[in-house]
């Protein structure tokens, strides 16, 4: 994966006599399905907001069931004790300093070769809202995963624990991606759509030629959360519907698409973020309830929750972006690139509309590693002291520097 200012190489990413640098990138989503690491060669200077970056090794590395479970548990307040928190922290912290090492071997170099490891953590809380007290604005969130321990394992200085620093200047914490999306996905003749589709559905808008205060961002609605929690509720022992073919094999039923094309969400303007806490197991049971009341085969409750997700896409870019930025492409990345019923759905609504989609696989680009990329970019950024959060789309008063250096 290479790119700079909307310009795609492939190769010979140093230019003269520029300096080229490994970093390596962790995260592991809301999904928690493991560890994903990115080991990334970077060559150009932050400084100029042209960096250029090449993946050179991927990979994820499941959690072991007993580390799923405990974060699991975490999630849940009421369970999250100091104690149980901070040893996750640290056992955290050793099983991201195993993943980095294993991707840095797997692309054949040295950890001495490495200069930075930038590490998400996993999220346990995130609470961006303001909460007022005592005339203080307190927003927090957490991401465990001990820095310390990853930079003590690997020997290579460990950025970490990003969120906080935005939150601290009026930010959401979030979305960071969309900081990294403008350094290399940004082109000057057209304005590009980015779609995350993992659990929740995601959208950065590039406009053509923009800087980087042009660039808005937010959640289109469900992801992948509606089509796995049918799937799982219906086909008892399945976790989603692997490559479409359930969705495939079914027929979209009007009359529900319609009755839940009518949740507010999808009218309600951007700035917007939903999640889990919405599109939660009482939101499935209340479809596959209509469902059954109109005495719909499983598979076609599959087919219209899937095409639901497609129109939701389409409906945020038809109320929000297209009059502000008619758009030609639309790269969609995450989990539900993998989902070809969603994708072919996603192009019927989308090419209408003269916005061509491809995936990030179809640029020569990794669904799966881009997040894990984002946060090696970001780990540079952070060593340059150069700010790295794009207070467009999280609202942040300012540009700051991002994360905490364990060395
Ligand atoms: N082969 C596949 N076929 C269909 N769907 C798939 C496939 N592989 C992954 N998915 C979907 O992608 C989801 C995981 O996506 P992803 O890893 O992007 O989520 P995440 O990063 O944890 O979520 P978020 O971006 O919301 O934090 C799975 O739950 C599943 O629904
Ligand atoms: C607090 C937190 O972990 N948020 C995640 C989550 O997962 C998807 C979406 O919600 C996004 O806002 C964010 O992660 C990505 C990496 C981001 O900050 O861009």
């Amino acid at each position: 994966m290479t790119e700079g200012n909307g310009a795609t190489e492939k190769v010979g990413l140093a230019k003269g006599t520029e300096q080229v640098r490994y970093a390596v990138g962790l995260m592991s989503g809301t999904s928690v399905d493991g560890i994903d690491a990115a080991v990334v060669e970077l060559a150009g200077e932050p400084a100029g907001g042209t960096p250029r970056a090449r993946l050179l090794a991927f990979a994820n590395t499941p959690f072991p069931p007993r580390v799923r479970e405990e974060i699991f548990a975490m999630f849940e307040p009421s369970q999250a004790t100091v104690d149980r928190v901070g040893r996750l922290n640290v056992w955290l912290g050793e099983l991201y300093a195993q993943a980095a090492l294993d991707a840095i071997a797997a692309a054949g170099l040295e950890a001495s070769q490495i200069s930075a490891i930038g590490s998400h953590g996993q999220t346990i809380y995130h609470s961006p809202q303001t909460n007022p007290i005592d005339g203080y604005d307190l927003r927090y969130t957490v991401q465990i995963g001990e820095g310390a321990v990853i930079a003590a394992r690997t020997g290579i200085p460990c950025v970490s624990d990003f969120r906080p620093a935005d939150m601290a200047v009026g930010g959401q914490g979030a979305p960071l991606v969309p900081f990294t999306e403008y350094l290399l996905y940004r082109e000057k003749e057209r304005t590009r759509l980015l779609q995350n589709i993992g659990g929740i559905g995601n959208v950065t808008v590039l406009p053509a030629g923009c800087a980087p205060e042009d660039v808005y961002a937010f959640d289109t609605g469900p992801g992948n959360v509606l089509i796995d929690g049918t799937v799982a509720r219906l086909y008892p022992g399945l976790r989603m519907d692997a490559g479409g073919a359930i969705a495939g094999s079914g027929s979209v039923d009007a009359s529900l698409l319609e009755r839940l094309q009518r949740d507010d969400y999808y009218r309600k303007p951007p700035p917007k973020s939903t999640g889990r806490e919405k599109f939660d197991a009482a939101y499935v049971e209340g479809i596959v309830q209509e469902a059954s009341r109109r005495g719909l085969a499983p598979e076609d409750a599959v087919a219209t929750v899937t095409l639901l997700t497609a129109w939701s896409i389409g409906e945020a870019y038809r109320r929000y972006i297209r009059d502000r930025h008619p758009a030609e492409e639309l790269l969609v990345g995450g989990g539900g690139s993998y989902n070809e019923t969603l994708l072919r759905f996603l192009k019927r609504e989308m090419e209408p509309l003269g916005v061509t989609v491809r995936t990030q696989e179809e640029i020569g680009f990794s669904s799966d590693a881009k997040e894990a990329v984002a946060f090696a970019l970001l780990a540079d950024y952070t060593m340059a002291r150069r700010p790295n959060n794009l207070p467009s789309a999280t609202g942040a008063k300012r540009p700051v520097v991002l994360g905490k250096i364990s060395f």
